[in-house]
């Protein structure tokens, strides 16, 4: 059906009625952007759910894959034959519905949810490549933690990075999540920032929710957004406190320091958030995990006890995963230089100066001893 058809006369019509009446509308197709650590173990919960909806969901669910060869096969083949992203997420079983594509074009056509899990570096180019590629009444969630690179020195979220290319609706999923603990099925919860919530979320819920991953849907989209994002930047300075040694208490305290420069950051951007929303998933929860769990911690630790180069201690740690700390650190203080705000936010300064080899980890406690929160 060509796109005049559809807005015009009584084809129009029937398209529009068909395309909007909820309890007819055909399933769904689901493709997920991206096949790292997180990509592959929400293919696991995504695979699983669409079969168990058969009424609101295609039980095909694309996965793009960013083709590699790994020992000598090609990453995407080795997911189609014996369901296994052997790199990224080793030991696990894929559904079989989960099917690798390595076109991102070809992978998206057709499909109305659009799930991007992919470090938020590479978010920008990949929504150029699929402008005018995909319905035009597609939707995006956005399991993405960081801000975009794209303004430097202001703040813009990668689910309005995704909405400015693509033109459409983008909600949100964060939560205390270490992927692979999802993948073990270890019992857990996330967050869903939907401002639709009314219409958007219970499918959202049922895309997502199961036994051992709990979901909760909220308005306060922006808030759960940056909760993840800025979680990062703490658990980098978790990790600092923990290769310095400095024990459970020290760490405590950048933890609680972190959560409160936190809610004064969201609240400076936009004001009237909900304080709720930060004792959500996405927000305590999250910090915890990732603070003692995460591989931004891990990287962070290493970096100041081997004295290597973060970069470095990343690739050896991480084997093609990401930590999104220090690139988060560096957009969060390009947007504080840009208004003055460095000096209430000295945790988050602080990391960005550490992971540039401006400040030597050592100094991160000086800088916390005259914390605004302390005055
Ligand atoms: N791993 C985890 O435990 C969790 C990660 N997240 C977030 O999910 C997002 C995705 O992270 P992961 O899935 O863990 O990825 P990852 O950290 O495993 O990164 C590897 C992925 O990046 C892809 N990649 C490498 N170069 C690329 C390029 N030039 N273009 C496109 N893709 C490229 C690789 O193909 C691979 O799929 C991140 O923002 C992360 O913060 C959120 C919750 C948990
Ligand atoms: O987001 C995560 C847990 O919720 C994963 O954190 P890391 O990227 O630090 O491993």
């Amino acid at each position: 059906m060509s796109s005049t058809d559809e807005n015009t006369g009584v084809i129009g019509s029937i398209y529009r009625f068909f395309s909007t009446t909820p309890q007819i509308m055909a399933p769904k197709k689901v493709t997920i952007i991206g096949s790292g650590n997180w990509g592959s173990a929400i293919a696991r919960i995504v695979g699983n759910t669409t079969k168990a909806y058969p009424q609101e969901f295609d039980p095909e669910v694309r996965m793009w894959v960013f083709e590699e060869v790994v020992n000598g096969e090609k990453l995407s083949e080795v997911i189609n034959t014996r369901h296994e992203n052997v790199k990224y997420l080793p030991g696990k079983i894929l559904p079989t519905n989960v099917v690798a594509v390595t076109d991102l074009v070809e992978s998206c056509v057709g499909s109305h949810l659009l799930v991007f899990v992919v470090p938020h570096q590479f978010v920008k180019g990949i929504c150029e490549k699929l402008v005018g590629k995909i319905p035009t009444d597609a939707q995006a969630i956005s399991l993405i933690k960081g801000v975009s690179t794209e303004k430097k020195g202001g703040l813009k979220l990668i689910s309005e990075e995704i909405k400015e290319i693509l033109k459409i609706e983008v909600s949100v999923l964060m939560g205390a999540n270490l992927a692979p603990e999802v993948a073990n099925d270890n019992f857990c919860e996330a967050t869903i920032g939907c401002k639709r919530k009314a219409t958007d979320g219970p499918l959202l819920k049922k895309l997502f929710h199961t036994e051992n991953f709990r979901i909760n849907v909220v308005e306060d989209a922006h808030t759960v957004e940056l909760c993840g994002a800025l979680k990062n930047v703490v658990a980098c300075a978790a990790g600092f406190t923990d290769g310095l040694g400095y024990g459970d208490n020290t760490k405590a305290a950048v933890i609680r320091l972190g959560l409160m420069e936190t809610t004064k950051f969201v609240e400076h951007y936009y004001p009237g958030s909900n304080l709720q929303t930060f004792f959500e998933s996405c927000g305590i929860a999250d910090l915890i995990t990732t603070c003692y769990g995460g591989r931004n911690r891990k990287v962070c630790e290493a970096f100041v006890k081997t004295g290597k180069p973060l970069a470095e201690v990343e690739k050896e740690l991480l084997n093609g995963q990401s930590a999104q700390g220090p690139l988060t650190a560096e957009e969060v203080f390009l947007m504080m230089q840009k208004t003055g705000l460095e000096t209430k936010f000295p945790l988050f300064t602080a990391v960005h100066r550490i992971c540039k080899g401006e400040m030597k980890p050592a100094e991160l406690v000086d800088c916390l001893r005259n914390h605004p929160e302390h005055l």
